[in-house]
């Protein structure tokens, strides 16, 4: 036994029951080879499976947001390449072709089970972007509480370095932190993580639970000496590290497990269970906290300082007396009392500009004002750090 696993196989064990029991909101990533049945067409029977399994979980009260890979193999399939192109501008081809099928894929065996879904297509620069972050997350909220399922890709058309090193795992985290979700569940091919590449080393040992984030994984996935051929499995592994900071767990598990969804949610443990140490609240203050910038300043009335730090709501436009510096959507701000002693900081839904014309209004009059409306608050209270 390598020094690696001992101390892995050494590590505590606690967990009985899935991570997925008690989780609401989940986002479920499904692989290229997995979509693509290794890339010979899409597997019309493997997604209408995740379908009905996903519509019975959000039977059960959960929203699901479901990343899928998959759109270049099947664009290389519907254009007739045998071989996957090494130009980028080749891969984002078939990727624009390939993702029509997956749409319509989706879209069909959801319709099986009166759901809706939405295609969304994202960068990672999107969700670095706070203005972006808020659109994406604002729209991926308003989808789940629709009860549409919202199927996300990367948008391969304007971006280069996702596109050639094909990682949907980082998206998949990247995700589950804009959603603040409580499990990422990447469905791959594999049962789960093992402590070596279960293709290439045979003794290799399945790990069914760890602490997200030890470093002991990223080694047994794509440590010294190993190929890049093992990324498949260290990006997953980095994407659980990255979802564990918002406090989501991750669990890594073959989609080809029958019913393997609807068994998680009923607690069995499937595949590898990576547990967060994150506090929920505490990791979303912590990303907030990590890119404070201010950009300007928010007066508040006594009435709104109570509300804000005692009873944790949101800032709504009535409750500021006074806007002071210039931020865009999505900027940081200060909220002060009437003293001008800052209480709070956060990502404000309005400029400068149209917070100083909605100030003292209620937000049913916002869209009288402005002629539309991106939220009924000023300041989402889970986009507020209290100081
Ligand atoms: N330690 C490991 N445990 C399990 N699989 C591993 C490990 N290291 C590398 N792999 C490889 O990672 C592959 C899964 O990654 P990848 O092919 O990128 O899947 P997906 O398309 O689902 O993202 C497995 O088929 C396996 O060969
Ligand atoms: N966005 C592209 C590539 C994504 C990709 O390869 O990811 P994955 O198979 O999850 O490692 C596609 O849909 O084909």
């Amino acid at each position: 036994m390598t020094a690696v696993e001992s101390q892995l196989l050494a590590s505590p064990s606690s967990n009985s029951s899935s991570l997925l029991l008690e989780a609401k909101v989940i986002v479920v990533k499904v692989g290229s080879s997995l979509v693509t049945n290794n890339g010979n067409g899409l597997d019309q029977a493997a997604i209408a499976a995740w379908a009905a399994q996903i519509a019975a979980l959000v039977q059960q009260g959960k929203q699901i947001v479901l990343v899928s890979s998959g759109a270049v193999a099947e664009g290389m399939q519907r254009l007739g390449w045998k071989k996957r192109p090494t130009a980028v501008n080749e891969l984002q081809a078939a990727a624009a072709v390939g993702q029509m099928g997956l749409v319509q894929m989706y879209e069909s065996c959801f319709t099986e089970h009166q759901l809706h879904t939405a295609q969304v297509l994202l960068t990672h620069d999107d969700l670095a972007d706070r203005k972006r972050y808020l659109n994406a997350r604002s729209t991926l909220r308003t989808l789940l509480d629709l009860k549409v399922i919202p199927i996300i890709n990367e948008n391969d058309t304007v971006v280069t370095d996702e596109i050639r090193f094909g990682d949907n795992d980082t998206l998949g985290s990247l995700v589950a932190n804009l959603i603040e979700a409580d499990t990422l569940v990447i469905l791959t091919d594999q049962q789960g993580l093992y402590s070596a590449d279960p293709r290439k080393d045979k003794d290799a040992k399945f790990i069914q639970h760890a602490t997200a984030g030890d470093v002991t994984l990223e080694q047994m996935a794509g440590g010294a000496g190993s190929s890049v051929g093992t990324g498949g499995m260290l990006t997953k592994i980095l994407a659980a590290k990255r979802a564990s900071r918002s406090g989501a767990n991750t669990i890594i598990a073959s989609g080809r497990e029958r019913n393997v969804l609807v068994r998680l949610a009923a607690g069995e443990v499937i595949g590898t269970h990576l547990q967060t140490t994150e506090m929920k609240t505490t990791a979303r203050k912590q990303w907030l906290a990590d890119h404070l910038q201010l950009r300007g300043k928010l007066t508040l009335d006594a009435g709104a300082v109570k509300v804000i730090k005692q009873d944790g709501k949101s800032l709504l436009p009535i409750g500021v007396t006074a806007v002071e510096g210039s931020f865009e959507r999505g900027e940081v701000v200060a909220c002060c009392d009437e003293n001008g002693v800052e209480l709070a900081r956060g990502l404000v839904n309005y400029s400068a500009m149209e917070a100083t014309r909605i100030m003292r209004k209620s937000s049913k009059d916002i869209e009288k004002i402005l002629g539309y409306v991106e939220e009924a608050e000023l300041i989402h209270r889970d986009n507020l750090v209290l100081l």
